[in-house]
C-alpha cells in the first residue's frame, strides 16, 4: 500500500506538485497518468527519498521510505533505466542489487529469465542496451528482492509491442499475486490497458481518481440521430450539455437511458446511443487535463474525483 497526503513540492516558483493526495493498494496496479510536466516523477521521487518533499507525506506499507531497513526489499523502483552504469554488464548490475540487498545468487539468472534477458545480452555492457533492454534490466532489478509494492516511471518507455504486453502480464500477475503496482505514463492507452485505478494528474493536482470502471462510466454517452440539431436542441432543452466527437456524434455526461427518453419526447429517431467508454475517457483526460496541455488555453482547474 501506498499512502500520499497533502504531498507538495515548489521548486523556486515552479509548484511541481500542489497538494496530492492518494493511494495505491494490494492487488490492484494504479496507473498514474498525466502530460509532460505535470509532477509525476517528481512525485514518485519523493516516495523513494530521492527528493525531498515541501509539505506533505508519502508511507509505503506504512512507513516513511528512509525508515526501510532494506528498502529493495520491500519496494521495487524503477524511475530512470538509463541512469545504470553504463560500463557494467546487465549481470553486473543485478549481482550488485542480489549482494546489497543479501539475497541468495541464483536469484540473478531467475530475474534475467523472467525479463528475458539472453545470457549473451546480460554479459555486454548497459552502455550498448537499447531502450527497451534497459527497462527489462531496471525492472528485474525493482523485482530482484520480491518486494511487495512496485514504483515504476513510464517502465514501457523504449518496449515493442510485444515488449508492452509481456510486461502488462508480468504487472498483473503480480497484482494478483497480491501485490502494489503504481506506474505512471503520460499515454492515456497504456494505463488504460493496464490499470484497475486510474489517479490523473494536470499541473501538479489530482484532477480526477478513481477506479477505471468509474472513469469510464463517468465518461458519459455517445449518441446519434438522423437529426442531429433537432437532438442537439432537446438535450439543450433538458440542460444536458453535449460536445461534438468529431464524426458527426455527440457526446454527453446523461446516461444512456436518460439520453433515450428524452429522444422519444422529442420524436427524434436514434441511429446510435452507447456508453463512450474509452473514446470518453481520452475526451475527459484532454478536458481535465486542458489546463496543463502545452497546446490548451489556460483555465482554471476542474477538480473531478469520482473516488
Ligand atoms: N530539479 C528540478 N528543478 C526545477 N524544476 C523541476 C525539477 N524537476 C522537475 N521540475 C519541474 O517540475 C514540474 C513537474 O516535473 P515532472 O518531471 O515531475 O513531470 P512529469 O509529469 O514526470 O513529466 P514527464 O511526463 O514529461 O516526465 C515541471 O514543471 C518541471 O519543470
Amino acid at each position: 500500500m501506498i499512502t500520499v497526503e497533502g504531498l507538495t513540492k515548489k521548486y523556486g516558483t515552479v509548484l511541481a506538485v500542489d497538494d496530492v493526495s492518494f493511494t495505491a493498494s494490494p492487488g490492484r496496479v494504479t496507473g498514474f497518468l498525466g502530460p509532460n510536466g505535470a509532477g509525476k516523477s517528481t512525485t514518485m521521487r519523493i516516495m523513494v527519498g530521492l527528493t525531498r518533499a515541501t509539505s506533505g507525506t508519502v508511507t509505503v506499507s506504512g512507513r516513511q521510505f528512509s525508515d526501510l531497513p532494506n528498502p529493495g526489499l520491500e519496494v521495487g523502483v524503477l524511475l530512470d533505466a538509463s541512469a545504470q552504469h553504463a560500463g557494467r554488464t546487465g549481470r553486473e548490475i543485478l549481482t550488485l542489487a542480489q549482494r546489497y540487498m543479501g539475497l541468495p545468487r541464483h536469484t540473478v539468472e531467475d530475474m534475467l529469465e523472467v525479463v528475458s534477458l539472453t545470457p549473451d545480452e546480460a554479459s555486454r555492457r548497459v552502455g550498448e542496451y537499447s531502450l527497451g533492454m534497459r527497462q527489462r534490466l531496471g525492472i528485474a532489478t525493482a523485482l530482484i528482492g520480491d518486494p511487495e509494492v512496485l514504483i515504476l516511471d513510464e517502465p514501457a518507455n523504449g518496449l515493442d509491442p510485444a515488449g508492452i504486453r509481456w510486461m502488462r502480464d508480468l504487472l498483473r500477475g503480480y497484482a494478483d499475486r497480491g501485490g502494489t503496482v503504481l506506474l505512471s505514463s503520460h499515454l492515456l492507452h497504456e494505463i488504460e490497458v493496464i490499470a484497475d485505478d486510474i489517479v490523473m494528474i494536470g499541473l501538479g493536482r489530482i484532477v480526477s481518481r478513481g477506479t477505471k470502471t468509474e472513469l469510464l462510466q463517468a465518461a458519459g454517452t455517445i449518441v446519434r440521430a438522423t437529426n442531429m440539431p433537432a437532438l442537439g436542441m432537446a438535450l439543450h432543452e433538458r440542460g444536458l450539455v453535449a460536445s461534438p466527437t468529431g464524426d458527426g456524434a455527440v457526446r454527453t455526461d446523461a446516461d444512456a437511458a436518460l439520453v433515450g427518453q428524452v429522444a422519444l419526447d422529442a420524436g427524434i429517431a436514434l441511429t446510435e446511443l452507447r456508453a463512450a467508454e474509452g473514446a470518453g475517457l481520452e475526451e475527459m483526460f484532454l478536458e481535465l487535463t486542458s489546463a496543463s496541455q502545452r497546446e490548451g488555453p489556460p483555465a482554471t482547474r476542474p477538480e473531478a474525483a469520482v473516488a
